[in-house]
């Protein structure tokens, strides 16, 4: 388990001086994926410095695993540090050494005999995907990849905790999401915890169990990822989820719609978390004598399960519609009507 207690982080002096982090509380249980997002300049890098002990806290107590970072120093925490691996927006690789190399290079440092560091080696580069690359310089490599050797090399000394400082952030969104698949394979096989950054929500949604927002060094809410979408409570944690969901007027989009489609009745349907739409949608075409048209979906997942909206029209005789739309309350979804 990770806890920050009351961590403020100042840097500079007196008048000049800069709260980078401000007052942070934060519990992350052992084996999540827990995202931290903020705009520029929020403390996230500070914060996650202060995680690895980069940097030391200026108040408060920061235990990863039960040992105190923010308190510790020397070889305490050099030994501490090998269990907290970290990946970087631009790798961090050598460049003149092969992905082999850079992958036996913690390992050297850490004094792990040969034949050992070979095995570990030829099994990290398998567990990434980068098999028949090994003896591939970084320079022949895709960002892809070079991230995959980053994280090939930040799993070598069998880390507790895998911090990333925005991993994702200089990749293509295809690559975004196979570097993201690959991380979230890596929690689950190997049970370790993830802690993020990053100012991209796509990020959180796809592979984050919790989340923190920062604004201003301040975390300003937390929560369980379905909870934060279904329900933001703050202007920024909203500006975030509408990066991935991007919510219009409904009143104006509805009455829009009914313009185009003038038949039958409108239906907007709000989904969330376990229960997915189709089973719903299927049960609701085959029980009942109306016509189902979908008009817009903007359905997400979410590793808490699917949530987003789907406007329906349903035409059919009045008592028909009726119960199809009983039918729907029955099942829990939320459910909006726009009659003529
Ligand atoms: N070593 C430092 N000395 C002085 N000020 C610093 C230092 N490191 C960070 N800061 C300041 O602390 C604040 C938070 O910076 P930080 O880099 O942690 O934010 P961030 O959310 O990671 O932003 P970015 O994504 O742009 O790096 C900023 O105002 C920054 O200028």
């Amino acid at each position: 388990m990770i806890q920050l207690e009351n961590v403020n982080k100042r840097f500079g002096t007196s008048n000049t001086a800069i709260t980078a982090v401000d007052g942070v509380n934060l519990t992350i249980e052992e084996g999540k994926i827990y995202g931290i997002i903020g705009y520029s300049g929020a403390g996230k890098s500070t914060l996650i410095r202060l995680l690895n002990g980069l940097e030391q806290p200026t108040d408060g107590t920061i235990e990863v695993n039960g040992r105190k970072i923010s308190s510790i120093g020397g070889k305490e925490l050099r030994q501490a540090r090998q269990k907290i691996s970290m990946i970087f927006q631009h790798f961090n690789l050598l460049w003149s050494r092969t992905v082999k190399e850079n992958i036996i290079f913690p390992l050297e440092i850490a004094g792990v005999k040969k034949a050992d560091r070979e095995r570990k080696a030829s099994e990290l580069i398998e567990l990434v995907g980068l098999g028949g690359r090994e003896n591939a310089y970084p320079s022949q490599l895709s960002g892809g990849q070079k991230q995959r050797v980053g994280i090939a090399r930040a799993l070598a000394n069998d880390p507790e905790v895998l911090l990333c400082d925005e991993a994702t952030s200089a990749l293509d969104p295809e690559t975004t999401d196979a570097i993201l698949d690959l991380l979230t394979s890596i929690n689950e096989r190997l049970g370790l915890t993830i802690v993020l950054i990053t100012h991209e929500m796509h990020v959180i949604r796809k592979i984050c169990h919790e989340v923190a927002v920062m604004e201003a060094g301040r975390v300003v809410e937390t929560g369980d990822v379905l909870q934060v979408f279904q329900a933001p409570k703050k202007a920024i944690t909203k500006r975030f989820v509408s990066q991935v969901t991007e919510p219009e007027d409904s009143k104006k989009v509805m009455a829009l719609m009914r313009e185009d489609y003038p038949d039958g009745i409108l239906v907007k349907l709000a989904f969330v978390g376990e229960r997915t739409e189709q089973p719903v949608l299927a049960q609701l075409i085959r029980e009942y004598p109306v016509d189902v048209s979908i008009l817009q979906g903007n359905i997400q997942q979410t590793r808490g399960g699917a949530y987003g909206t789907l406007i329906l029209q349903l035409t059919g005789d009045s008592e028909a519609t009726a119960n199809a739309i009983s039918y729907l309350h029955e099942q829990g979804v939320q459910t909006e009507v726009f009659e003529k």
